[in-house]
């Protein structure tokens, strides 16, 4: 796994595409190879308890809550691991330069970060921080759920209720993942 050292690693998509799952598969990889690692979740996501990322089918990574990037970079400061993976980091509070800055720093002292997070929210607007990630990566794995209308790989998360606010925490209860022939045909009806 020395190859990783000091690589940017992203795992974007829609929601149920595999994102948090493929995180965690990495996690544990660099874990069997004996790295130091930490997992960061931000305070935003509700949903599981404090110290665990979960993923869609209920399995568990131990992790780190965090209001933003100063946290992250103060914890990592005194713990010194060697792999970092941040979850959920469209949510992930501080300025966008601010975050760009501390992920290159971790990345100059051969630190491997590991990110998970949405492309675009419901509407299908891109998620400010991880377009500006994106470009950055040394890996990038644009994943894909099905489509829950008709089957083909999906594309965006459809918000099945009327809310109109960016940020609702939620899973199968307010979102779907649809292809973008299926998301157009949900818009016009
Ligand atoms: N429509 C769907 N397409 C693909 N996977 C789905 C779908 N609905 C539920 N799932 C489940 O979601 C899991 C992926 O969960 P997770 O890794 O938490 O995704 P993400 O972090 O991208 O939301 C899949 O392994 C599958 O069991
Ligand atoms: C599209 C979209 C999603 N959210 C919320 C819903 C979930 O709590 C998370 C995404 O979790 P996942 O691990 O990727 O399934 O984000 C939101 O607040 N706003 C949105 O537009
Ligand atoms: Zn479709």
């Amino acid at each position: 796994m020395h190859q990783y050292k000091g690589k940017l690693i992203i795992h974007t998509g829609s929601m149920f595409s595999g994102k948090t799952s493929s995180l965690e598969k990495d996690i544990k990889r660099f874990n069997i190879a004996g790295y130091k690692t930490v997992a960061f979740k931000p305070a935003v996501d509700t949903r599981y308890p404090k110290s665990e990322i979960r993923t869609h089918d209920n399995t568990t990574l131990n992790a780190v809550m965090v209001n933003n990037i100063s946290e992250i970079y103060e914890y990592c400061r005194i713990h010194n691991p060697d792999v970092i993976a941040i979850d959920e980091v469209q949510f992930l509070g501080g300025k966008i330069e601010d975050i760009v800055k501390a992920i290159n720093k971790f990345l100059e002292k051969d630190v491997t970060v590991v990110l998970a997070g949405l492309d675009m929210d419901f509407s299908g607007q891109a998620f400010e921080i991880v377009k500006e990630l994106m470009p950055m990566a040394d890996y990038l794995y644009k994943h894909h759920a099905v489509c829950a209308k008709c089957g083909t790989d999906a594309w965006v998360s459809h918000r099945k209720t009327k809310a109109q606010e960016r940020i609702v925490i939620g899973a199968t209860d307010e979102y779907e993942p649809l292809c973008r022939k299926c998301f157009l045909e949900e818009q016009n009806d």
